[in-house]
């Protein structure tokens, strides 16, 4: 036991005794460092006690280094803001109130900041203080002892008891100030000149009747363009606001766009007014109109809704710039403790002129409709499968006004007397439809039967050489050649009846079926215009007839095959004569009066009668008063707003591979060339039975007159009237025609008379070299010799048969002239021996012939010029002659052998 005890003593004392070791060498350690740290301290402090005066020194040249650099800074920084102010709040939105104008933007510029006074800073140009409006936000205006948070405002966190509180001068009525009044007027005025007159209109709430600013804009009121709100009136204001937040979102930017002035860049157009409410105080807000601001102060910027907002408590939001003002100084939310000077107030008597002038312009009329509006963003997006429909102008609320041309309504008439504007009417609607629908949409032919070229400008000219892809016809100058419209209302009956079959074809029975069962097709709608229409049904002949009969056709079975006629007038005998015919009337479901047009909607619906200028009623109902639409029409007409649009359709379109080149200009004042003739191009040598060309049919397609030379008896043609020049143009196109197929021939060409020298002449380098030249005795000699030989052709041209009458007369061997010339005429074409003749009076060929009662058929083919109808009747099958009425440089053209009915020709121009 005792050891045992030993032993623990003993290694206790064992421990105890190296633990004491252990603690003298750290506490040796420990005052080591303690030395060496205590050494160090003396070293610095000795030190520090040597350096003072060199850091103050050091510090004083770091500080001022930097207070100089921050100035540099500040002035460049200063310098910049000047210059981004300026650009930023440019014209009436910045111009200081000397010399002060409106200035309006276009509708496409953002609006500008508002320039309220400015921020000086030491060394740099004072910097334009800008608070953003129209498009940007909302504006609060509050007293020196209630900035941001304190009173006027609220944050979101705050209670809605502390909402309520208002406290400060900013807060209440009494406390308002000269200088926020003054700030009111300062904004309004340069938002009103910046903006384009009418654009801008301002409600006022002043229940405590302040003035608060708005006085001086009184002129503004009965032209609609500032309106107060009485006491009590706040909530309804509110809510208006918000209705109108609400239509513009769901009707105006309809999804496609986030705001309107994004809208108004992207597309140019900018169809409803900022509205600017000016909230000057009043009792405390309800929850329900503290709901509403709180929507218009979120939502209203991106619709054009904006709030000035003085003495009612407004968030502290990014939409809203916090204005507190000061005597002249102001703090404005978007520029920190920045103190701006505040520019003076606009002058009263700016206020009140810029105010009734801006008045003046709106009520002489609202801002013209343009026709950019018409257009869309995109061109030729639209499919026409179903129907074209497009804006021909802007209601007088600004809304852009459609028709559709469809199944219903399919055509439409246009009426208005001269000068109203139906051609541009039909410019802008041509221009809004021909920028949807592509030229494998849509195709337009048109037709214009009033004096004068308005719708050349559709094909190519001198002057432009562009033309709309979608035109394949244009008839300019037709006003003499009603031909010319018969001609493109039987090129449509074609083209209806084409439909008709390929959607009989295709068991279907409108367009858009037929499209849909045969999509690889070619099935534009066509739309045809006729202008001053009832030329081409008035007179009671067989054309009149004809055209009508056409055009009722064209009416009635054109709507399901994409055929849409659009018929204008200017007098009331032009509607009068489509009256006569109900049917066809009522095919025409879609009327467009211009003002002061008569007849044109129903009887009791006068609406036309008081339309301004430049407006249409629009009906498509057959003109019943209830479908009346009041449209505002563009100005369509000017060459270069016309001219930008057709020049970026035609650039487009001509390098497509389906372009379908330039239309067929047809214009009744001009003369064909027979070298520029498709026809005549298309000739060619060495041809059996060749064909002799007259002159330009008038046709859709410029086709040339044809007789063919066969060797069939009768195969003469006889030129009769006393124009020499025509004559003459035709047979030298005979002649030149002739020779092109029968080089090898045998021409001979006899001038009986000194006027037709010249033509004759000219034609002596398009001849063979072995062509025959005689006059009178010369022909008179020809004529015994000529033995028909069916081995080589033979053309004989004679001009002014009838001058060689006294010397055909007499006989030689037996025979006059006159009998060779008959023989000739009779036996010749069977042997291929043809004459072609110009005789100077119908009586003059007879006496040739044998005088009357002698045989005609060796005529075949006759041209006739200036010879009554009846003078013929000899050499036409039906009794009393052609219906005939001639007119210069038209000639008619009958073939026994293939015409039913002659046809009228023009000639080709000569080119002696
Ligand atoms: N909406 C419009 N805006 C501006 N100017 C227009 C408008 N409509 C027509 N005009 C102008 O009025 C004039 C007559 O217009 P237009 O030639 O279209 O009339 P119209 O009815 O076709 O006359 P007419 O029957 O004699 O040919 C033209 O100078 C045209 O530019």
């Amino acid at each position: 036991m005792p050891d045992v005890r030993t032993s623990v003593v003993e290694s206790v004392r064992a421990a105890l005794s190296r633990a004491r070791a252990a603690a003298r060498v750290h506490l040796d350690a420990a005052r080591s460092d303690l030395a060496g740290a205590e050494a160090r301290l003396a070293r610095v402090q000795q030190a520090g006690e040597q350096r003072p005066a060199r850091a103050a020194a050091e510090r004083d040249r770091r500080l001022a280094e930097l207070a100089d650099k921050h100035a540099a800074g500040m002035a460049d920084l200063a310098r910049r803001a000047a210059v981004a102010g300026a650009l930023r709040a440019t014209g009436a939105a910045g111009d200081p109130w000397p010399g002060w104008h409106p200035t309006p933007a276009i509708r496409t510029e953002p609006p500008d900041l508002l320039r309220v006074g400015e921020i000086r800073i030491p060394g740099a140009p004072p910097v334009p203080a800008l608070v953003p409006l129209l498009d940007r936000g909302h504006v609060a205006l509050v007293g020196p002892h209630t900035g941001p948070g304190a009173g006027a405002v609220w944050t979101e966190e705050r209670s809605d008891e502390g909402r309520q509180r208002l406290q400060g001068a900013g807060a209440s009525a009494s406390g308002a100030s000269a200088s926020q009044h003054s700030l009111v007027a300062t904004l309004l005025l340069r938002a009103l000149g910046r903006a384009a007159p009418g654009t801008v209109r301002i409600t006022g709430y002043d229940p405590e009747r302040l003035g608060g600013g708005l006085a001086g804009f009184a002129p503004l009121a009965p032209a609609g363009l500032l309106t107060f709100v009485g006491p009590g009136g706040l909530a309804g204001l509110l809510d208006d606001l918000v209705d109108h937040i609400r239509r513009i979102n769901e009707t105006v930017l309809a999804g496609e766009h986030s705001s309107l002035r994004e809208m108004a860049v992207a597309t140019g157009k900018r169809p409803e007014p900022w509205r600017v409410a000016v909230l000057l105080g009043g009792d405390e807000l309800s929850r329900h109109e503290r709901a509403q601001l709180e929507r218009i102060l979120r939502t209203g910027a991106a619709c054009g809704v904006h709030l000035i907002v003085r003495g009612i408590p407004v968030p502290e939001w990014s939409t809203v710039e916090t204005v507190t003002v000061d005597g002249d100084t102001a703090l404005l939310s978007s520029c920190g403790p920045l103190p701006v000077l505040l520019d003076g107030p606009p002058p009263a008597d700016l206020v009140t002129a810029t105010s009734r002038r801006l008045a003046e312009r709106v009520s002489t009329g609202p801002a013209p409709a343009v026709f950019a509006d018409l257009l869309p963003e995109e061109i030729w997006t639209e499919s026409s499968a179903a129907g074209l429909t497009a804006p021909v102008g802007d209601s007088p609320e600004g809304r852009p006004v459609s028709v559709t041309l469809a199944d219903y309504p399919p055509h439409a008439l246009i009426a208005g007397p001269s000068g109203t504007g139906k051609t541009n009417l039909i410019y802008a609607w041509m221009g809004a439809l021909s920028a949807r629908y592509s030229p494998t949409e849509l195709e337009f032919y048109l037709l214009d039967f009033k004096e004068g070229v308005s719708f050349a400008r559709f094909a190519p000219g001198q002057r432009d050489p562009s033309w709309l892809p979608h035109v394949r016809l244009v008839g300019v100058n037709v006003n003499t050649d009603r031909e010319f419209g018969l001609a493109l209302l039987r090129f449509l009956g074609r083209e209806l009846r084409r439909r008709a079959d390929a959607a009989k074809q295709h068991e279907v029975t409108k367009l858009a079926e037929l499209r849909a069962e045969d999509p690889t097709g070619h099935w534009p709608r066509i739309v045809a215009v006729v202008d001053e229409f009832q030329v081409l049904l008035t007179g009671r002949d067989a054309l009149a007839q004809e055209a009508a009969t056409l055009l009722e056709d064209l009416a009635r079975r054109g709507r399901s095959q994409g055929i849409h006629l659009i018929l204008a007038s200017q007098d009331v005998s032009g509607i009068e004569a489509l009256w006569g015919r109900p049917a066809l009337v009522a095919q025409f479901t879609l009327r467009i009066a211009l003002p002061k047009a008569r007849r044109i909607l129903a009887e009791t619906n006068t609406a036309a009668e008081t339309l301004p200028r430049h407006h249409a009623v629009v009906n498509a109902d057959s003109g019943a008063v209830e479908a009346n639409r009041i449209v505002r029409i563009p100005a369509a007409s000017d060459r270069r707003t016309w001219g930008e649009l057709q020049h970026r359709l035609w650039r487009d379109w001509r390098d497509r591979p389906a372009s379908l080149g330039a239309p067929r200009l047809f214009d009744g004042d001009a003369v064909p060339q027979l070298a520029t003739s498709p026809d005549f191009a298309a000739l060619r040598p060495g041809t059996v039975d060749p064909v002799v060309l007259l002159g330009e049919s008038i046709d859709v397609q410029a086709r040339s007159a044809r007789l063919p030379l066969s060797r069939s008896p009768g195969r003469n043609i006889a030129v009769v009237g006393t124009r020499v020049e025509e004559a003459c143009a035709v047979l030298a196109a005979a002649a030149r025609s002739l020779a092109r197929q029968s080089p090898d021939a045998r021409f001979s060409v006899a001038c009986l008379d000194q006027d037709a020298a010249a033509t004759a002449e000219s034609l002596r380098p398009d001849l063979p070299p072995d062509t025959g030249w005689y006059d009178a005795p010369g022909l008179a000699e020809l004529l015994p010799e000529l033995e028909p030989d069916p081995s080589r052709p033979h053309y004989l041209f004679l001009f002014a048969a009838d001058a060689a009458a006294s010397t055909l007369a007499v006989k030689t061997g037996g025979r006059s002239g006159h009998e060779h010339l008959r023989r000739l005429l009779n036996t010749g074409p069977e042997r291929r021996t043809h004459v072609l003749g110009w005789w100077r009076s119908v009586a003059r060929l007879r006496d040739d012939l044998g005088g009357i009662g002698s045989r005609t058929d060796s005529i075949g083919a006759w041209v006739a010029l200036d010879v009554q109808g009846g003078d013929l009747s000899g050499f036409y099958p039906q009794q009393g002659g052609p219906v005939w009425y001639p007119r210069p440089w038209r000639a008619l053209y009958f073939d026994r052998a293939r015409h039913r009915t002659p046809e009228v020709v023009i000639p080709y121009g000569l080119t002696t």
